[in-house]
């Protein structure tokens, strides 16, 4: 069994009378430890898809697993223990709470988890050692995302899920996130899943799911992905 998989999963909207198809079958699965990238353009369905695996959004159909839980047949209460225990968030504009210090937004997080790590030394690992009693708006845009991305790994979570995470960031700025994010990968063996529009990301990843209107287009997996110092975009 995959530590991850979707099977045929559809996921409907339904707009006054109109009905609007987000995922339209959509298979995949990928293993512990990989850096997954899902990419594909505008509305193709990469959020919805995210948002379905993180326990954010119910599917319509079909089958969603993580190890041997059937995450697609939780009700709220299950999704709600998902959500904190097994899914760390990293979002495109941070969302940390603006009156707590760095440190505070990551021992917050940490407050409602099983085993959570210490929320210094991520923020150490994070290369923010000596910014963790500034507040966010102290921070720079490429500092918070390290807050956001330390309040996420320190939930000790089975599943790291970004969002568009260099989405708001300068392009030498967005190249540490990634760098940050894949050796998060690398070095504590993290499965890292990053939506992006960006094709150029994709030869950072384990496994590229391209999505296009709702479907799985391609899958391809790269046994040599380049570091993300390498990359151009
Ligand atoms: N809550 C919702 N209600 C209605 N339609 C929605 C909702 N969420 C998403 N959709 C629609 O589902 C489709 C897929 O949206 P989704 O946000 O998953 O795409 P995306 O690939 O993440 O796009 P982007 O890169 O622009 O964020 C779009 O047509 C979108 O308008």
């Amino acid at each position: 069994m995959a530590f991850v998989e979707f099977r045929e999963v559809t996921k409907y909207y339904q707009m006054g009378e109109q009905k609007i198809t987000a995922a339209d079958g959509i298979t995949f699965s990928f293993e512990k430890g990989e850096f997954v990238i899902i990419v594909g353009p505008s509305g193709a369905g990469k959020t919805t898809v995210l948002n379905m695996l993180g326990g954010m959004d119910v599917c319509s159909g079909g089958e969603i697993r993580l190890e041997d839980k059937l995450v697609s047949s939780y009700g709220s209460r299950q999704l709600t223990e998902y959500r904190r225990y097994d899914i760390g968030f990293v979002f495109q504009f941070y969302n940390l709470v603006p009156n707590l210090t760095a440190l505070e937004n990551v021992e917050l997080a940490c407050q409602i988890c099983r085993e959570p790590l210490d929320p210094a030394q991520t923020l150490k690992m994070v290369g923010l050692e000596d910014r963790m009693d500034n507040f966010p708006a102290q921070l720079s845009g490429g500092e918070q995302q390290r807050v956001s991305i330390a309040r996420a790994i320190c939930k000790n979570p089975k599943l790291l899920l970004c969002d568009e995470p260099t989405g708001a960031l300068d392009y030498n700025t967005g190249r540490t996130i990634l760098k940050l994010l894949q050796d998060t990968c690398r070095n504590t063996g993290r499965t890292v899943v990053v939506i992006t529009h960006n094709q150029a990301f994709t030869s950072l990843a384990n496994r590229v799911i391209t999505i296009k209107s709702g479907k799985v287009t391609s899958i391809a997996v790269n046994d040599h992905p380049m570091s993300a110092d390498e990359i151009e975009w």
